[in-house]
Order: C-alpha cells, then sequence, then structure tokens
C-alpha cells in the first residue's frame, strides 16, 4: 500500500470485533506498515469524554446521535484524517456503520438525516462535494445476537447499549445487513460464530485477496 489505509471493525456487541485488532496491528506492522489503532465512540481526549457520557448516561435517540457524530467530527480532525495523510494504517473500531446500526435500526432514528449527518462531518473539503471519508474496507463481524449475547452473559458490568434486550440487537443485526448490502465493495462479512481461529483466517484471506498482506501468515 503505497498511501494511508483505513480499517474498520464492524458487528453488535460480543461479536469478536476486538479480539482481531491488535493481531491484525502486529501483523501489519510485522509486513512495515505504520498503523493506527484507535476506536469509537473515542479517540480523542474529547471523543472519550463524549464516549463515556454515551455510555452511561440517559438520553434521548436525537441526542445520542448528535453526540456520536461530534465524537467522529473531532475523531477524524485529530486522528484518523492526520494518520492517513502520513500513509499509515488506521484500524477503527466501530465507525459510522455502527451509527446507522444502532441508532438507525435499532433505535429507529431517521437514516435520512443520520445520512445528512454522515454528508457533513465526513466530508472532505478538497475533493469533489460528493466524496465522504468513508473505510476502505469494513471487516463485518456478522454473529446471530442470542450467541453475542452468551458471549458477554459473564462479561464486565453492562453499559447502556449491552444492557438492552435482544429484539433490539436482531434490528442492529439487521441494520449492518442492510448497510452491507447498500456498499457490498466496502464490506467484507465474516461469519464470526466459527473459531476465533477460523474468524482469523477469514479476515486475513479478505486483506491477503486486497493485497494489504503477504500470503506468509501464521
Ligand atoms: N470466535 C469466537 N468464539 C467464541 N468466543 C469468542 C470469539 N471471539 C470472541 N469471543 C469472546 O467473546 C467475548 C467478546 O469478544 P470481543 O470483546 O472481541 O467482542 P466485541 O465485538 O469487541 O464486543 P464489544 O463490541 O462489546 O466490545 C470475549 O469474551 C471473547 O473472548
Ligand atoms: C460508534 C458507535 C457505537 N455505538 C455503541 C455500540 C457499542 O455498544 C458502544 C461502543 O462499545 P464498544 O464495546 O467499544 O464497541 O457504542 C453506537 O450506538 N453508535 C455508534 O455510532
Amino acid at each position: 500500500m503505497a498511501s494511508g489505509f483505513f480499517i474498520s471493525f464492524e458487528g453488535i456487541d460480543g461479536a469478536g470485533k476486538s479480539s482481531h485488532i491488535a493481531p491484525l496491528a502486529k501483523a501489519l506492522r510485522a509486513q512495515g506498515h505504520v498503523v493506527t489503532v484507535t476506536r469509537e465512540p473515542g479517540g480523542t481526549a474529547l471523543a472519550e469524554k463524549l464516549r463515556t457520557l454515551l455510555l452511561h448516561d440517559e438520553m434521548d435517540a436525537l441526542t445520542e446521535v448528535l453526540l456520536v457524530f461530534a465524537a467522529r467530527r473531532d475523531h477524524l480532525r485529530c486522528v484518523i484524517e492526520p494518520a492517513l495523510a502520513r500513509g499509515e494504517v488506521v484500524l477503527c473500531d466501530r465507525f459510522t456503520d455502527a451509527t446507522f446500526a444502532y441508532q438507525g435500526a435499532g433505535r429507529g432514528f431517521s437514516p435520512t438525516i443520520l445520512a445528512l449527518l454522515e454528508q457533513w462531518v465526513q466530508a472532505q473539503p478538497d475533493l469533489p462535494d460528493s466524496t465522504i471519508r468513508q473505510p476502505d474496507v469494513t471487516l463485518w463481524f456478522d454473529l446471530p445476537p442470542a450467541v453475542a449475547a452468551a458471549r458477554l452473559v459473564d462479561a464486565r458490568q453492562p453499559d447502556r447499549f449491552e444492557a438492552l434486550n435482544q429484539d433490539f440487537f436482531a434490528r442492529v443485526a439487521q441494520g449492518y445487513a442492510d448497510r452491507a448490502a447498500q456498499d457490498p465493495h466496502r464490506f467484507v462479512r465474516l461469519d464470526a460464530a466459527q473459531t476465533p481461529t477460523a474468524v482469523w483466517r477469514q479476515l486475513l484471506a479478505a486483506l491477503v485477496c486486497r493485497g494489504w498482506l503477504d500470503e506468509a501468515q501464521p
């Protein structure tokens, strides 16, 4: 890869995203890439403060949407865009697809307004009007909500989202499927119900076939 590359990780809570980000960063660094690992909501001091509010304070759907996009704007300006401009690979645990899945499909918030905010917040002033910053590839960890819930049953104290019921996560899962159907070239569906090793192999295969990782991988 000559220039910077943006890879996002998506899926419902418990799908297994976080388990693969550090190993992928290690594999990319071993092949000479400079990698920035980050997350949403969060990634900057300001965005992490908004993350705490989002995960723990009660608020309505519009407030949630505005805070998520506010965090994203700061994250893009201060972390993602500068890293890409330096030619780095950015690995981001969640991005705007999560907003369409959680606030759109999960909460029932207007996808039209989400799309407008996406255009505003992710606008790239130096490029033609319609061009916005999107991940170059989105690794979608697809998993039935019941399986994800079973994985999290003994996990940490649930936050506002993890405490929601399976009907919510069924809507979120469908929201991801709908988003993937709208952008099939960007999304790579990973069957996250397989073993961690099998999921890792799916992930590697997706990046090797795009020329971002060499074949030789553990
Ligand atoms: N393929 C897998 N099979 C079984 N368990 C898994 C698998 N992948 C991850 N897990 C386990 O499921 C739990 C959640 O994994 P992880 O934190 O990576 O998910 P996540 O998608 O990042 O969740 P969240 O979005 O809530 O942070 C962990 O206990 C992890 O060990
Ligand atoms: C970016 C983004 C995130 N969320 C939700 C999804 C998760 O439940 C939490 C983040 O927790 P994680 O363990 O770090 O994945 O935030 C959301 O509702 N909308 C978004 O845009």
